[in-house]
């Protein structure tokens, strides 16, 4: 997948020939939710046979407006194009989120950065907000969209247990340690990507650096499935307040140390703080 980061305002020389399909949102954790979004941009690109691509923001809009620090995520932005690419986005335009582009009204986002993109439909969830202040909305989008030589499509809410399926409330489940639960909002287990610290880990027990600003679960021992690429195995992660410090894996096998990255997938909390600090 092609990765485009754009910053405003946009240079002319960007605007792109082909035509494309554009979901738009932060997608963080590209859960259910955003899954079923995706594949209807997807069904569109392929009935018009035009490339589907999504808009998502580095970094999210938060850490600019309310100035939020130390923001965690489900997905840091390589995972996240990683799993938009595995939908079938070929494209991705990152735009940098600061507070120039922050003050856009809605119109001329739609000018600049829909227009201008040569996008043809965007596609956008029930509760989609841009532009200054939130003012846009999918209502103002779908008026405009009656003017000008783009179509919009809005996808209903998805729904688990009667909630929205967002990913706020997936944080809340991972930060409260209910791991298990995480595959009815995800559609698989919640996974984080790291490197293996190599100086710190000793055959079957590994330390490793998370690749971003990623969400952990509440410090416990957890069920874990551990990939470098060639092969699964099972492992127990206890995982204490700093990640740096005393967390490690313990994997019933042997790791190659020097994989460029492995994927920790957790599947079961097995118990609390109490138990791994005692
Ligand atoms: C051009 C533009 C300007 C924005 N300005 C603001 C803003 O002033 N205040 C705000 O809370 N969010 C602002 N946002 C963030 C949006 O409200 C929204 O969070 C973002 O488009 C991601 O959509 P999603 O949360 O539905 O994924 C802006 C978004 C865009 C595209
Ligand atoms: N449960 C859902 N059902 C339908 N669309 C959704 C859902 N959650 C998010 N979306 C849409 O996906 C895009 C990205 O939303 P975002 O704000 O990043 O997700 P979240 O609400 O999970 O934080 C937006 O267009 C939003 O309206």
């Amino acid at each position: 997948m092609e990765i485009v980061r754009l910053t405003h305002p946009l240079k002319e020389s960007l605007s792109p020939k082909e035509s494309h399909v554009m979901a738009v949102g932060f997608f963080d954790g590209v859960h259910l939710g955003h899954q079923d979004l995706i594949k209807q941009a997807k069904r569109i690109a392929d009935q018009e046979n035009r490339t589907l691509t999504a808009m998502t923001f580095d970094p999210h809009p938060d850490e600019v407006i309310k100035e939020e620090t130390d923001r965690k995520y489900l997905t840091p932005l390589p995972a996240k194009a990683e799993r938009l690419a595995r939908f079938g986005c070929e494209k991705l335009f990152v735009v940098s989120f600061d507070k120039a582009f922050a003050s856009l009204p809605p119109a001329d986002f739609i000018n600049d950065y829909v227009i201008s993109l040569n996008t043809k439909n965007v596609v956008v969830g029930f509760d989609f907000t841009f532009g200054y202040k939130a003012k846009g909305d999918t209502e103002y989008l779908q008026k405009k969209s009656l003017k000008k030589p783009f179509n919009v499509t809005v996808i209903p809410k998805k729904t688990y247990d009667k909630e929205k399926i967002s990913s706020t409330l997936l944080k809340s489940v991972i930060r409260e340690g209910h791991v298990h639960l995480v595959p009815y909002y995800l559609g698989k287990h919640y996974e984080v990507i790291g490197h293996i610290n190599t100086l710190r880990s000793r055959g079957k027990t590994i330390k490793v650096d998370p690749i971003g600003r990623y969400l952990l679960p509440k410090p416990g021992l957890y069920q874990v499935q551990v990939k470098d690429g060639k092969r699964t195995l099972q492992g127990l992660f206890r995982l204490f307040p700093s990640i740096e410090e005393e967390s490690e894996i313990t994997v019933n096998g042997l790791i190659d140390p020097h994989v460029n990255k492995i994927s920790i997938q957790f599947t079961n909390e097995i118990s609390s703080t109490a138990m791994i600090s005692g």
